[in-house]
């Protein structure tokens, strides 16, 4: 059986926007926070070091029954029994990753525009993350964000689960779960924050709000 998950507060993980603070001190007051699924992302680092950093949170997690996903590296989340991986659309194609990960993992999948729900509908997949929402200082390369509309577009026509990711902060978390967004995944908003805890606990306090009105 698949993990059951919550994608209301998704945590992205940043070392190198975590202010010179441990991956376990964020995940741990992330967690405390009330984070309910964690993305180890690891754009710079080794193969070795990817999972060295992974079995560092994974007991965090577990004992909390929080589901590790691994971004972008399939060999990695097979070598620590992750929960899952996060693949984009010039990542591993998801066919390849549910053949190499079995039916009890979960995969999500970055989806840019409408026009990428034709295949996303029909994929064997756990979950979509819309991408990116706002343009964000975190990943500079990406042209500009899908705003609001066109997020409750995606969010709406998906068949799966969406969490919505890019620019999003406690100013602006009410109005993407408005759109109809099954949650928010956040970089800086937890990472970069002086105290992660207390961010996490903000951001959770907004989506169960907004989650009691919806
Ligand atoms: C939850 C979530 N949504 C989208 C992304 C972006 O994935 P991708 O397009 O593969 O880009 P990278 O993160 O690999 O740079 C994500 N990571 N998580
Ligand atoms: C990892 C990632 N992927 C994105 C995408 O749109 O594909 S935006 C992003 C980073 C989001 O960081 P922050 O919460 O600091 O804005
Ligand atoms: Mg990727």
């Amino acid at each position: 059986m698949r993990p059951s998950f919550s994608l209301d507060l998704y945590l992205v993980t940043d070392r190198d926007l975590s202010l010179g603070r441990s991956l376990t001190e964020i995940v741990e007051k992330a967690v405390k926070g009330g984070i309910t699924m964690v993305q180890l992302r690891e754009k710079n680092a080794s193969t070795r070091q990817f999972v060295h950093e992974a079995l560092q949170i994974r007991p965090i997690l577990k004992k909390n029954g929080i589901p590790l996903i691994i971004n972008d590296r399939v060999d990695v989340a097979m070598a620590i029994d992750a929960d899952g991986v996060h693949l984009g659309q010039n990542d591993m194609q998801w066919q390849m990753a549910r053949t190499l990960l079995g039916p009890e993992k979960i995969i999500g999948l970055s989806i840019e525009n409408v026009d990428q729900l034709t295949d996303a509908n029909e994929a064997n997949i756990d979950y979509i993350g819309i991408s990116p929402v706002f343009t964000t200082p975190t990943k500079k390369e990406l042209f500009k964000g899908l705003g609001l509309s066109e997020t409750g577009k995606i969010a709406t026509l998906s068949k799966h689960p969406s969490v919505a990711i890019g620019g999003i902060n406690k100013s602006n978390a009410a109005g993407v779960l408005s759109t109809g967004t099954n949650g928010i995944s956040v970089v800086s908003a937890i990472c970069s924050a002086e105290d992660p805890e207390a961010a996490a606990k903000e951001l959770s306090d907004i989506i169960q709000q907004e989650k009691k009105q919806s």
